[in-house]
């Protein structure tokens, strides 16, 4: 089977959220190609697991990870977002967002759902 692709991202104030799913998760995501935006995958590679580094989201990360999911080259994205702050780049998020409802990409935006989505995908 071939491995498939998953996109991690987090706003600061979920950091911490994303990285205990990704050590709740670490045996499915182990099979994964992951990919995230700059921030939160140096936070991931801290959990041992390898992972591509994108820009940081303020700076076009979002915007790259949508790209690749337009292009399908993303099986699942998991975004955790912070539904209590402002973001300077809220439009690219909205984007982001947007591109997964185009091409149908499982698109998960908080833990319980990502891990639905990693059982599913994985
Ligand atoms: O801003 C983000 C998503 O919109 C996340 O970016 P970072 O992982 O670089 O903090």
């Amino acid at each position: 089977m071939e491995q498939k692709t998953i996109a991690l991202i987090a706003h600061d104030g979920k950091k911490p959220e994303m990285v205990g799913f990704v050590k709740d998760n670490i045996a499915l995501l182990q099979n994964a190609k992951l990919v995230a935006t700059g921030t939160t995958g140096a936070y991931i590679r801290q959990t041992g697991l390898d992972v591509e580094l994108k820009l940081s989201g303020p700076k076009g990360g979002d915007a790259q990870i949508a790209a690749l999911a337009a292009e399908g080259k993303i099986d699942a994205i998991i975004f955790f977002r912070d539904p209590l702050g402002k973001h300077a780049h809220e439009p690219d998020i909205q984007m982001l967002m947007r591109v997964c409802d185009v091409y149908n990409v499982p698109l998960a935006t908080n833990p319980a759902t990502g891990e639905l989505i990693l059982k599913g995908t994985l």
